[in-house]
């Protein structure tokens, strides 16, 4: 898999007597086979915007996005997205929440529940087949958003601050799992925070972006997730001189682009 985004600019148009938001400027970003791409960046620097242009919920102004070499015209089952707010249907179980997405393709009943089963079991979700869904708490209906997510076999996971909502005990619990989740399946995935402690651990590439209009500043490769994988405790990891380090030169960043956009 290869989504190459090239010379990708996005304007908003004037709308309600509000000027045009040049929300995207120049964006030029490659997201390869299992590569986890995490965004970070100050409040409106259009990290949503470059997740919607990828999901194909909106057309660049200029620009291309490719996906394995085909231009991405629209949504697709290659691209599946998890949102911060989980957009279960409250009224499906777990099970038709998470064999929603091929049910919509077609997939017939005994065939979608099979595979539906593999990802609840996956997601530690095994015995609340049958649950409502607005009975579970905030940690489990997102690893119900996540498992919904995988069933498509998508060849990338776009999630936009899939673990905000969460206390941090729950939220550090989350991000190992979607970590040993990436590391077994083999898949891409991009990824929003505002958390440059999650950023980091998190990702293998790092984007830091600067608002107004968006760029994208700064790159960093970054060791961090395939040390938790490879067994170090992921408290451990992320207490090494070498991650703070990295943290306090990310934070120096966003601090002073926030600064530029409150003066
Ligand atoms: N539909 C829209 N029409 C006009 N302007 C928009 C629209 N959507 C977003 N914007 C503006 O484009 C800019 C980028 O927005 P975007 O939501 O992509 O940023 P973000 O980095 O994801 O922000 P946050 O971190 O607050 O979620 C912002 O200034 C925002 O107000």
């Amino acid at each position: 898999m290869r989504l190459n985004i090239d010379d990708v600019s996005v304007v908003y148009p004037a709308s309600d007597g509000r000027p045009p938001v040049a929300a995207l400027s120049k964006i030029m970003l490659e997201i390869g086979d299992s590569e986890f791409v995490v965004a970070l960046g100050a409040s409106g620097c259009g990290k949503s915007t470059l997740l919607n242009l990828i999901a194909g919920f909106l057309a660049p102004t200029s620009g291309r996005l490719t996906l394995d070499d085909a231009p991405v015209r629209g949504p697709g089952a290659d691209r599946a997205v998890v949102f911060q707010k989980h957009a279960l249907l409250p009224w499906f179980d777990v099970l038709d929440n998470v064999a929603f997405g091929l049910q919509v393709q077609g997939v017939a009943l005994a065939a979608r529940y099979e595979t539906a089963n593999r990802f609840i079991e996956l997601l530690g979700l095994d015995g609340f087949q049958k649950s409502p869904v607005y009975k579970l708490s905030g940690g489990m209906q997102q690893r119900v958003g996540i498992a919904r997510a995988l069933t498509c076999d998508p060849k990338i996971l776009l999630m936009d601050e899939p673990l905000g909502a969460l206390d941090a005990l729950t939220r550090e619990k989350a991000q190992e799992l979607i970590l040993s989740i990436w590391n077994e399946s083999n898949k891409s995935v991009f990824f929003i925070t505002h958390s440059v402690e999650e950023a980091l651990f998190m990702g293998t590439k790092l984007i830091v972006m600067s608002p107004r209009p968006g760029r994208i500043t700064h790159a960093f490769d970054l060791p961090f997730s395939r040390q938790f994988l490879a067994g170090s405790p992921a408290r451990g990891v992320k207490a090494s001189p070498e991650f703070i380090n990295l943290r306090e030169q990310v934070l120096k960043i966003i601090f002073a682009d926030e600064e530029a956009v409150a003066t």
